[in-house]
């Protein structure tokens, strides 16, 4: 007598041959007269059978729904360094998520550097925009109530040294990065969670991808330390990583897709001030 094996019993090895078996074109009664055969009770091997099928199917489909992965950038950690030489500088690790992918660097920039950025950044500091996904184009957004401007790439031999410093750190060509942006909050303000990467299904991104293609990473480099509050979070893991001047967190998305679990935020800064420079990263040159 056979005796009665529940559904449970089924292997990852055996989900995967039932698997292998549709996708070879064997029928279905096939499949399951060489389970009957190996002892399977052939309604459990049915019951087995199309749930094993139907799971797979369903997560064939979340498959196939995703934007395609992309290339990016990615710092060189294989041998678990504890600092990494970035062209003139050494910058230590201190923290390596794989996923989401987020990396955590100290002394990324001199106090000397965040200083003179900050200088540089001050005079031109406007009410920051995000890009408007309809058009394309720029808007005031109440999710973001920081001050911002853009640098233009290599403008300036400081903008210069800090480009080709990320460059190297994370393995990226240069001409791949946007021009770095600078970023004030005062007391109160922060930038809700959200992610870098253009949402595909907005009517203008399209637009936007023709100039460089989509993001796939962004270093957020730390001006100062503010006093409280202020931290870049990433809800999806619980994640908050400190504001310290000089240090940086790097964090990539190889789809346009939330699955990366890339999404972040800049906490609402609760006493003094917080100075930030970004760079986002393209796929392709953006010129
Ligand atoms: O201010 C932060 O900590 C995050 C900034 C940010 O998310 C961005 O510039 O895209
Ligand atoms: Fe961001």
């Amino acid at each position: 007598m056979k005796t009665r094996i529940s559904s449970q019993s089924a292997t990852p090895e055996l989900r995967q041959w039932i698997v292998e078996q549709a996708r070879a074109g064997h029928a279905p009664e096939a499949v399951l007269r060489s389970m009957t055969d190996a002892g399977w009770q052939e309604d459990v091997a049915i019951a087995t059978l199309e749930e094993t099928l139907k799971t797979h199917l369903a997560e064939q489909a979340l498959q196939d729904a995703l934007p395609a992965p992309s290339p990016v950038p990615e710092p060189r950690l294989e041998q678990a360094p504890s600092a990494v030489m970035a062209l003139d500088r050494e910058v230590q690790v201190l923290m390596n998520l794989r996923d989401p992918r987020v990396v955590v660097f100290g002394g990324f920039l001199s106090h000397d550097e965040c200083d003179a950025l900050v200088a540089l950044a001050q005079p031109r500091l406007a009410r920051s925009e995000t890009v408007d996904n309809d058009t394309g184009g720029s808007e005031v957004n109440e999710a973001r109530t920081s001050q911002g401007m853009f640098f233009m790439r290599g403008e300036g031999e400081l903008i210069s040294r800090i480009e080709a410093r990320i460059a190297a750190l994370l393995d990226w060509p240069l001409e791949n990065g946007e021009g770095v942006q600078v970023l004030h909050y005062r007391p109160g303000a922060e930038y809700k969670p959200h992610y870098d990467y253009f949402d595909p299904a907005q009517p203008g991104t399209p637009t936007i991808l023709k100039r460089g293609g989509q993001r796939v990473g962004t270093l957020v480099m730390y001006l100062n330390t503010p006093e409280r509050g202020g931290g870049t979070t990433f809800p999806d893991v619980n994640l908050e990583v400190a504001p310290i001047k000089g240090n940086a967190v790097f964090f990539s998305y190889e789809r346009a897709h939330p699955s990366t679990r890339s999404l972040h935020g800049g906490a609402p800064v609760l006493a003094g001030e917080k100075w930030v420079a970004t760079k986002w990263l393209r796929q392709a040159r953006f010129d």
